[in-house]
């Protein structure tokens, strides 16, 4: 048996499409929505993201705003430069680009991001939304991860789910989004015991811990869906390639459907950045948001 592959990136397009689309309506207004990104010191990986991030977003039809900073920017720095995005009301989104170096305090600096322009979905206020079943922004690699499993699933109500992970910018919010599908919800993470039979106990499975292949074929229940949010970039053969968390070759085997990596979650979590982008702006206007792109 071979699982049905869930194309990220044909579904990232149709989700492109329809930010575009909602896009193209605001302007017949004279509105065009505005994506600002942060982005401190000079990763190599992080500025090829950024540099794409910028290009979709354009295409979309939407503004978009790079604002690169030294390695060595003070906190103060950082903070002004949230303070101005946060009054320029041209400006409808902000993100802030992760990791930041280890002299900035991270959590100031998201909590200082007007809740309203999150579109990361990592302000305090946007998580204490999230968790109590209120309208939100939705950290978008967990909104993705949504989307293709209602659109492969249908309904989700009753089915088991395991979230592997706990991060703040996957697992939790993850898991807080698939109990709001009525799923009953296992997060696991590095100290659950007997990890392979809690995995084997998921209609749903994702993956969001970045451990490169740590998830074999033979801890996936027949026909389950998986969702593999794992990017890790490995060496194989002298050359580097990316990765799941999920063992895609055993897994394969074994899964109803299950996301590729590239060509997985990755592409669906720029999608809706943008989604988010259009939805604060349409909020920010108080015009009603677009179908199809919020939970
Ligand atoms: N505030 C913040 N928000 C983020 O959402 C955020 C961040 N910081 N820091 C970095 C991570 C990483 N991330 C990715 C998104 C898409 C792909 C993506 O599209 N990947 C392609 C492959 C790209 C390649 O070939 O390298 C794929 O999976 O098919 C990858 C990585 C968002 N991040």
């Amino acid at each position: 048996m071979s699982a049905d592959l869930i194309d990220g990136k044909a579904f990232s397009s149709r989700v492109r499409g329809l930010v575009a689309a909602g896009v193209a309506e605001l302007s017949q207004q004279g509105i065009v929505p505005g994506l600002a990104v942060v982005l401190v010191g000079e990763d190599p990986a992080s500025e090829v993201y950024v540099r794409n991030k910028g290009i979709q977003t354009r295409e979309a039809g939407m503004n978009s705003w790079e604002h690169k900073l030294p390695a060595e920017a003070s906190q103060a720095a950082l903070m002004s430069l949230i303070a101005e995005l946060n009054a320029d009301p041209a400006v409808h989104g902000i993100l802030v680009q992760l990791p930041l170096p280890k002299h900035i305090d991270a959590e100031a600096v998201i909590n200082a991001i007007d809740p309203a322009k999150d579109v990361d979905g990592f302000h305090i206020l946007n998580v204490g939304l999230l968790g109590t079943g209120q309208k939100a922004m939705v950290p978008c690699t967990p909104l993705g991860c949504l989307m293709m499993l209602r659109d492969r699933l249908g309904d989700l109500s009753g089915l088991n789910a395991v979230v592997v992970g706990r991060s703040n910018i996957v697992g939790k919010p993850m898991a807080q989004l698939l109990l709001g599908e009525s799923c009953t919800v296992t997060i696991a993470h590095s100290r659950t015991k007997d990890l392979p039979a809690v995995c084997r106990s998921a209609d749903i499975l994702v993956a969001a811990v970045g451990r490169p292949r740590m998830i074999p074929g033979d801890w996936i229940k027949t026909g389950a869906t998986v969702i593999d949010v794992g990017i890790n970039r490995i060496e194989d053969g002298g050359r580097t390639r990316l990765v799941g968390d999920v063992d895609f070759d055993s897994a394969v085997e074994v899964a109803g459907a299950i996301t590729p990596v590239p060509g997985g979650v990755g592409p669906m979590t720029i999608a809706c950045l943008l989604a988010n982008t259009l939805t604060a702006c349409c909020r920010a206007n108080g015009l009603p948001e677009p179908e199809g792109l919020t939970v």
